[in-house]
């Protein structure tokens, strides 16, 4: 048999139908799973059938509802955390992204609803605040399985205590021509976990360890979930934050919803004790979470190649 000639990509994880009861063998299969995939790429592609095909058409419907609002009401949405108020491409307008931060909290998905339809908009705010927390599902799962690998469970209501999430709403122009164009550069995300979810157009892509990109194709049932610096950075760099860009070369638009979990404002970021040691030295200093923010948004930051290692690399 000859060796493979071409990159095998994130693997696929099938969180369907299973209960996700932490304890249980099924649950141990899927942490073995996962902890590979995550080793070895940094992300995997999640089957998750609980989320309805109506629920996931309400879901695109309420994207494009809410990209057509004028640009001056998306401009209403605006965050200390930059990243998340309405940002959009320089003209023409050829990408765009939204944040509802909290989106799992039913008060803040409503708030957000308001500021953009004063007069209310009950299906949008229902629908995206059920979406967020179906997704936290994932994310919850996912984050207490690494805890788990570690066998630092001990901290898992600390490190949940101290995060909140934010729903990213994004918008990407089709190409007029068959030009394939970047929508957004390679990156790495700057949260804990991020769960991605598109309507069926594809462009997500991510950089393997030899540094290969490699197209993310996701069935309309799965979510692609990635890891993040500040999980990189809790780990003492036993997981990896993958770089990732989105190429988009299609004739339809693209819309994706991405879920971070992210560290409450205030939060600090240190590696647990049980991580460090002789054969695992510390990687990255421990770090105010704003400071590592504001660092992003410098131009330093967005000029660097490898955020946490700048910021705080030991
Ligand atoms: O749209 C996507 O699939 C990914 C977006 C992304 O990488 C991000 O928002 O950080
Ligand atoms: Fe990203």
């Amino acid at each position: 048999m000859g060796s493979l000639e071409f990159p095998i990509g994130p693997p696929v994880v099938n969180f369907c139908k299973q209960d996700l009861k932490p304890g249980t063998s099924q649950w141990d299969y899927l942490k073995y799973q996962v902890k590979h995939a995550l080793e070895e790429y940094g992300c995997f592609k999640v089957v998750y059938d609980k989320v309805p095909l109506d629920f996931r058409n309400d879901v695109f419907d309420g994207l494009k509802e809410l990209f057509n609002l004028p640009t001056e009401t998306k401009h209403r949405i605006s965050y200390g955390r930059a990243f998340n108020s309405y940002l959009t491409s320089p003209q023409p307008t050829l990408f765009e992204s939204i944040g509802v931060e909290d989106a799992d909290v039913f008060e803040m998905a409503q708030s957000f609803t308001n500021t953009l339809w004063p007069e209310g908009n009950p299906n949008f705010c229902k629908t995206f605040n059920s979406y967020a927390k179906q997704i936290s599902e994932i994310d919850h799962a996912v984050r207490r399985m690494v805890l788990e690998m570690f066998g630092v469970e001990k901290y898992y209501d600390e490190h949940f205590e101290s995060s909140c999430k934010v729903l990213r709403l994004m918008k990407y122009k089709a190409p007029e021509t068959n030009e394939k164009r970047v929508g957004i550069e390679s990156h790495t995300d700057e949260g804990i976990v991020t769960v991605i979810h598109q309507n069926q157009i594809s462009g997500l892509e991510i950089q393997s360890k030899d540094g290969e990109w490699i197209s993310v194709e996701l069935s309309p049932r799965s979510f692609f979930v990635i890891i993040g610096d500040v999980l990189m950075g809790w780990t003492n760099g036993r997981l990896r934050a993958p770089q990732h860009r989105v190429c988009v070369r299609e004739y339809n638009d693209r819309y994706s919803l991405a879920l971070f979990s992210m560290p409450k404002p205030g939060s600090i970021v240190k590696a647990p004790e049980e991580l460090v040691d002789e054969e695992h030295p510390l990687q990255f200093k421990p770090f105010e979470y704003d400071k590592f923010y504001e660092f992003l948004c410098s131009d330093v930051g967005l000029n660097s190649q490898s955020f946490l290692k700048d910021f705080c690399g030991a």
